[in-house]
């Protein structure tokens, strides 16, 4: 686990010990002069530097906060968010056939899916930045998470929405919470592309995963896995499997373990091999896994039921792809009816998550299937989203409503039937 070291010196500016270097050419930058989002010299991705890496035992409290160690600040905007579930899932377990399987639930999290991990350290830094409105791009839990964000800071708050593409209770939450609205003729990705425009202009602050800051908070997933599974089974997880759509979360676990191994609170042989899971109809970085590739090709059209993922363009691939490669994880690609079966299988085991997030169980049933994750396998697979946050989906994928007369003795007979 060599790849995207961490040794960098601070710039003379650097705030407080922490400052940017770009993950391609190693520029550094300090962070809070003015929004940052791509290396100046290359345009290469940027990453969050520190003075020094915690341990475990610099960790206190609850929920993201908690890993204040390890993030630019004490704390933020928060409502709060993180300390989500490890659920157990005995029948689909033995389904699977794994030594054990854990289901990490960030559907469970104040809007409903992992961004406000991300959104409570980004809005904290856009606080320290001084901006006046924030922006993104989304398949709509992004700009869930961000509308509620920058509501509860006060911030003007402006999202862009792939016309029809968005599931209805992602789009009721940005409304609600009193974002801008801006319905593009065009995917996700043409909308990251000109929210990017804008805050290159200056126009806005960008709080899609592009910006560094976003993955500071994300990492903690990684920190509270670890934390979790040690407690219960004495022994790290020898796997993560994760839905993969901007490839956020990837180079953000792959950020904490790498933390951890800086620190010396974690040896390289125990980091998990991270895992990343695609719909078949939006599957660039399996591609890019499978051809060896050390970036993605962008797909122009991208197509699957699990909306949340339904992404060409992994603006995080060049940070992700070695964090694949790295932990000695893989990346499958999964046809939507599988994902639409686990989504259901996860729902009858009490944990209602949306269709992305289910893709995750589908990308374990098909490596468990080919071989490629062994039976003796301590897996934890992440759900990114809660079930209602696309209702639509969930009625289409559950049982359909019988309708039965006003009468006790009818209703007797139709269950009898
Ligand atoms: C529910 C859900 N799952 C998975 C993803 C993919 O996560 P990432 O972009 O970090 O790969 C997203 C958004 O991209 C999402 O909204
Ligand atoms: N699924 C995401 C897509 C944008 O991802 P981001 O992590 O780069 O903000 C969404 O919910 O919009």
């Amino acid at each position: 686990m060599t790849e995207l070291s961490l040794g960098s010196s601070p710039p003379e500016a650097a705030a407080d010990g922490v400052w940017l270097a770009c993950i391609e050419c190693g520029r550094t930058l300090a962070p809070f002069d003015e929004p940052t989002y791509r290396c100046p010299d290359c345009d290469g991705l940027l990453e969050a530097r520190y003075e020094e890496y915690p341990t475990f035992e610099d960790f206190s409290g609850r929920g993201v906060w908690r890993y204040a160690a390890a993030l630019p600040f004490e704390s933020g905007v928060s409502l709060p968010e993180g300390d989500t579930p490890l659920h157990e899932v005995p029948r689909l377990e033995a389904d699977v056939g794994v030594r054990s399987l854990r289901v990490k639930h960030e559907g469970m999290n104040p809007t409903g899916s992992f961004k406000d991990r991300g959104m409570t350290v980004g809005v904290r830094v856009a606080q320290e930045l001084g901006v006046d409105r924030l922006a993104c791009a989304s398949t709509g839990n992004t700009s869930a998470a961000l509308a509620a964000y920058g509501g509860r800071a006060g911030v003007e708050t402006l999202v862009l929405l792939p016309a029809g593409k968005v599931a209805a209770g992602k789009v009721a939450q940005a409304a609600l919470h009193g974002a801008r609205i801006l319905e593009v003729d065009g995917n996700f990705d043409a909308c990251l592309d000109v929210v990017a425009e804008l805050a290159n202009m200056g126009e806005a602050y960008l709080l899609n995963s592009l910006n560094p800051f976003r993955l500071e908070g994300q990492k903690t997933i990684g920190f509270e896995i670890l934390e979790s599974f040690l407690a219960e089974y004495d022994r790290y997880p020898d796997r993560i499997v994760l839905p993969v759509g901007n490839a956020g979360n990837t180079a953000a676990l792959y950020k904490a373990f790498r933390e951890l191994v800086e620190a010396g609170a974690l040896d390289e042989a125990e980091v998990p091999m991270l895992t990343g899971v695609q719909a078949e109809g939006a599957a660039p970085m399996v591609e890019a896994i499978e051809e060896g590739l050390d970036d993605t090709r962008r797909w122009e059209d991208v197509e699957t039921r699990a909306t949340a993922i339904r992404i060409g363009n992994p603006v995080n691939a060049r940070k992700a792809l070695p964090g694949i490669r790295g932990t000695g994880g893989t990346a499958v690609a999964v046809a939507d009816e599988a994902i639409v079966d686990a989504q259901r299988t996860l729902a009858e085991e009490g944990v209602g998550v949306e269709p992305a997030s289910a893709a995750s169980i589908a990308g374990l049933r098909k490596l468990r299937e080919s071989g490629t994750v062994d039976d003796d396998e301590d897996v934890v697979c992440l759900t990114t989203g809660h079930l209602l946050k696309d209702p639509d989906a969930a009625a289409a994928a559950g049982r359909d409503p019988e309708p039965v007369p006003n009468d006790t003795e009818a209703i007797l007979g139709h269950l009898a039937e």
